[in-house]
């Protein structure tokens, strides 16, 4: 019977209930991974590997150098600065930002704004005037720069004048954000207009630099969730300002006040004036009466310095994640924000613009200040109309017509838009793409229903090529296959018809590679932060993973091409491909259409061995050009040269052998003045014979042993030494010794 059976007594004492007792006392001091190791196996040695991977990456990349780090305990908000053409939407992106951090709407963006953005962190905006000289300024002190792009437009001037002046100043973190994007309404055009773009600004900052799209607007606001993220963003990224910057004192003005007794101004409109600036000191320490500059006005000395209470404060140190409405400060006095303003000695009522009038009448007593105000041209508007000449009686060249010159350069198209003019930056690369991309928009059109969108693409663009080709081979006229139509091929960077054949793949995913990295390096900030960034890091991937399929899909549809031209001049033969799409890519579209692939592929390899003809002919031809056009080492060293007399003789002997290449008229004569005989080069037109003697008495001069002038003649010149250097004493035996005396011994 089961009832009858002895319950089990656990023993309290002897040697099995100590033993018992040290195992519990034992397990208790480990944790649950030391005793149940099994539990906490990992099942896949992957993942493992991956983990592990990942946090020894982001170990490393925080041994950074150590920065002295000269932060207060509340450290000075971080300056954003927005950046961008005229009406894309800078002051919509500071209102959305406001609002989004703070709950508060501010109808118009005037001077910086301070927002607490989060428990430690204290944001300022500027809006960036379009004019070199707020470009200039605020360059020097950004920590973080917002660069608006209309993407329906593309890049305008005033990005690339910015960035030229960061990289003067020294580069601060810079986000592209894309705006009306809600313009392109074509699906297709939007994504090709956001790779573009994406790549341009890579180009131009820096490998995997971060991009943000502004998809669209609701009323006047753009979407929330856009504008959440991208604040999210700012609010956890990490900076590591310029040393320089972090070294020297600096004061972003918040507010300005004329002090200045009214009487003074009122007897002498042109006084010295007192001004109050207020503003958060950043870099290091500013010394009271220090001399400082105020870009724009010059340098003066700081009469005193004081410290205020701070007008944003960050909220007290407690332990919550997020911030309530109280806390959500701003502070934007130029804006006139908060009705209610305190100051070291004043308090200040924002009467809501009824002073204005009284502020214009100020202006217009003061001439100085109303000159500056009404002035029409900005500096770099002078720039560009002053000219200048560059090689001696050439023509005298613009700025504008310079930079035109430049191929890497971007060249500004002035556009017309409602009335409005903008500078729009156009690429060498870029110009040529656009011209075609009509027609290739047609074409794709067409096609879109039989084909993939990215084979679409790339094989029209194949086939456009080719039918240049064949077209040209119908009129007869092969092309003269000379070095620079090989070098063009070369020159242009990121062109997608270059892609397309010189191993785009590699560069496209190295591409992809960097931006991963960059990617989780901004995870690794945003990690920190809050571990809703995660997220982000999840839409980065995604992104990431859309680019890679792009990549793909650009491989897959070059192999059926590429596999059938392997001959060893492929790349030459490709090279002038490209160079001839770029020129002819207009004429002939269309014309043969219904040429097969591999006829085409057929014509190419016979075309590439008829390069091979006249190989000699076009060498020498090559060479008289680049002979023609050395410059004149001789002009550039002594100024003037004598003009080579039997110039017309020496053409016409050219003229036996060769053709010489033609020219306008003006263009040879410039060309002839300019590019004589290099005289540089020693030519050796007979050789001397050195028996006869004539030819060896005429170098005899050239020695000492040569007679020579008497103030030059080497024995007349050591007797004058002997004169004035003649005679020394011995110091130790006291004997005088004399220059003649000696002489007259040794003739003895
Ligand atoms: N459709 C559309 N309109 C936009 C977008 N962004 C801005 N706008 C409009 O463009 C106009 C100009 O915007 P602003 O924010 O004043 O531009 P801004 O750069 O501050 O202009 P300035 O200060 O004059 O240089 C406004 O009417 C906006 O509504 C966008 O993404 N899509």
């Amino acid at each position: 019977d089961a009832s009858e059976n002895k319950v089990h007594r656990q023993r309290k004492a002897g040697p099995k209930a100590e033993k018992k007792k040290a195992k519990k006392e034992k397990d208790e001091t480990l944790d649950p991974r030391q005793r149940n190791p099994r539990a906490f196996a990992f099942h896949s040695v992957n993942k493992v590997a991956k983990r592990v991977r990942r946090t020894m990456d982001i170990q490393e990349r925080k041994k950074h150098i150590p920065v002295v780090d000269r932060a207060p305990v509340e450290p000075p908000p971080i300056l954003i600065a927005v950046v961008g053409p005229p009406k894309v939407g800078k002051s919509t992106v500071i209102q959305c930002l406001v609002r989004n951090f703070t709950r508060h709407k501010i109808s118009r963006v005037n001077g910086p704004v301070t927002i607490v953005s989060g428990k430690k962190r204290r944001l300022t905006i500027v809006e960036c005037n379009n004019d070199v000289n707020s470009m200039i300024d605020l360059a020097k002190v950004a920590d973080l720069v917002l660069l608006l792009v209309d993407a329906s437009f593309g890049f305008e001037m005033e990005i690339f004048e910015f960035l030229n002046i960061c990289q003067v100043h020294g580069f601060p973190k810079i986000m592209g954000v894309l705006t009306h994007l809600d313009m392109i309404k074509n699906v297709k055009a939007l994504r090709k207009t956001k790779t573009k773009l994406k790549h341009r600004f890579w180009t131009e900052v820096y490998q995997g630099a971060k991009l943000f799209y502004l998809s669209g607007m609701v009323g006047e606001e753009y979407l929330k969730t856009e504008i959440h993220n991208l604040g999210r963003f700012i609010s956890v990224m990490k900076f590591r300002p310029l040393a320089w910057r972090t070294t020297h004192p600096h004061l972003i003005t918040d507010r300005f006040e004329d002090v200045t007794e009214p009487e003074l101004i009122r007897q002498n409109p042109c006084c010295d004036r007192s001004v109050c600036l207020y503003g958060y000191v950043r870099g290091t320490h500013l010394k009271n009466h220090s001399q400082i500059h105020i870009p724009g006005c010059g340098d003066f000395a700081v009469s005193d310095a004081s410290i205020l209470p701070d007008p944003c404060p960050l909220p007290d140190q407690e332990k919550k994640r997020t911030l309530n409405e109280k806390e959500r400060l701003i502070y934007a006095p130029m804006s006139g924000v908060g009705g209610i303003m305190y100051d070291k000695d004043a308090v200040y009522i924002d009467l809501q613009g009824s002073h204005h009038l009284a502020q214009q009448d100020q202006k217009s007593a003061n001439p100085l200040v109303s000159s500056i105000i009404d002035a029409q041209e900005t500096l770099d508007s002078k720039m560009a109309s002053s000219q200048m000449t560059i090689m001696q009686g050439g023509q005298a060249m613009t700025s504008e017509e310079w930079q035109s010159e430049e191929m890497s350069n971007p060249r500004e198209v002035l556009v017309e838009e409602n009335g409005r003019s903008r500078r729009k930056a156009v690429f060498a690369d870029e110009d040529e793409h656009e011209e075609g991309s009509g027609e290739e928009e047609e074409d794709e059109e067409e096609e879109e229903e039989d084909e993939e969108e990215g084979e679409e693409r790339d094989v029209s663009m194949f086939e456009n090529e080719l039918d240049a080709l064949l077209s040209e081979s119908h009129e007869g006229t092969a092309p003269a296959n000379t070095s620079e139509d090989f070098e063009f091929a070369d020159d242009s960077d990121d062109d997608d018809d270059v892609q397309l054949f010189t191993g785009k793949k590699s560069k496209g995913k190295m591409n992809g590679m960097k931006r991963e990295e960059a990617d989780e390096e901004e995870g690794m900030d945003v990690e920190e932060g809050s571990d809703e960034e995660e997220e982000d890091g999840e839409e980065e991937e995604e992104e990431d993973e859309e680019e890679e399929e792009e990549e793909s899909e650009v491989d897959e549809v070059k192999t059926p091409t590429q596999k059938k031209v392997k001959s060893e001049s492929r790349d030459i033969m490709l090279n002038y491909n490209i160079k001839e799409l770029k020129d002819k890519n207009d004429e002939v579209k269309g014309e043969e259409e219904e040429e097969t692939g591999e006829e085409s592929i057929l014509f190419l390899l016979s075309f590439c061995l008829k390069w091979k003809e006249n190989l000699l002919e076009k060498a020498s031809e090559s060479f008289l050009r680049r002979q023609k056009e050395t410059p004149n080492l001789r002009k550039l060293v002594y100024g003037n040269v004598v003009e080579e007399e039997d110039e017309e003789d020496e053409e016409e002997q050219l003229g036996g052998l060769f053709k010489s290449g033609g020219g306008t008229e003006g263009g040879e004569k410039r060309a002839g003045a300019m590019n004589g005989t290099d005289c540089s080069k020693f030519v050796l037109h007979s050789m001397r014979d050195w028996d006869l003697e004539e030819v060896t008495e005429c170098i005899r001069d050239c020695f000492v042993t040569g007679k020579w002038e008497a103030d030059k003649d080497a024995e007349t010149l050591l007797d004058k030494d002997d004169e004035m250097f003649g005679d020394f004493e011995d110091l130790e035996t006291g004997d005088t010794f004399s220059g003649k005396q000696e002489e007259e011994e040794e003739d003895e």
